[in-house]
């Protein structure tokens, strides 16, 4: 009989915003280069110079796009201008197909989305120690306006809270401090690599 190879779970890191997910992230990325990847989204905009169907976007028509909306092809979409994006399912199967741990990267909506797929992902939520620490953070990163802040710390709270909702997370890591973060950031998503 032929092995059966297990494809890689897909990791779903959550968290609010300025939690450290892209910290975390750039570090994973840079530790284990062929390890993980993350899925090709979809757009209606057109290919700029250079792009690549399949590897930069997967680039549809916004009749295709909709349609796939209506059969429940996406984890998550929005629009931006007059162009649709997205997160298909398949294409996260895709990043798994190719033996990589496909992680993506997304919010309270987008996790209770993919928790009613057959994407059987392992969900991870970075949680900061605090919310006045997270502002703290936020202002730090000097990369938002004084609005947007306001609006990442009222998400943060409804994020935070949902996540105290029994078995929705595989495990909670407070980042606190970074070091610990990390390592039990790896432990979670290299498990045989410890
Ligand atoms: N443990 C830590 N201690 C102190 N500062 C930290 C820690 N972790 C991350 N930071 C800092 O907090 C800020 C927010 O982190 P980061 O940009 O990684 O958050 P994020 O969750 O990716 O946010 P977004 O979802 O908005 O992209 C950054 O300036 C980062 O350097």
């Amino acid at each position: 009989m032929a092995p059966v190879i297990e494809k890689p779970r897909p990791i779903v890191v959550s968290g609010p915003s300025g939690a450290g997910k892209s910290t975390l992230l750039k570090r994973l990325f840079e530790a284990y280069p062929n390890r993980f990847g993350f899925s090709v989204s979809h757009t209606t905009r057109a290919p700029r110079e250079g792009e690549k169907d399949g590897v930069d976007y997967n680039y549809t028509t916004k009749e295709n796009f909709l349609k796939m909306v209506d059969e429940g092809g996406f984890i998550e979409h929005a629009q931006f201008g007059s162009n649709l994006y997205g997160t298909s399912v398949q294409a996260v199967k895709n990043v798994a197909d190719q033996g990589r741990t496909c992680i993506l990267d997304i919010e309270m909506e987008g996790v209770k989305q993919v928790k009613k797929t057959d994407l059987n992902a392992r969900f991870v939520f970075l949680q900061p120690p605090s919310v006045e620490v997270l502002e703290k953070r936020l202002r730090g990163r000097a990369t938002d306006k004084e609005e947007a802040i306001k609006e990442r710390l009222a998400q943060a709270e409804k994020e935070i809270g949902y996540s105290k909702t029994p078995g929705v997370h595989d495990q909670i890591i407070v980042n606190d401090d970074l070091e610990k973060a990390w390592q039990e950031f790896k432990a979670f998503c290299v498990p045989d690599d410890q």
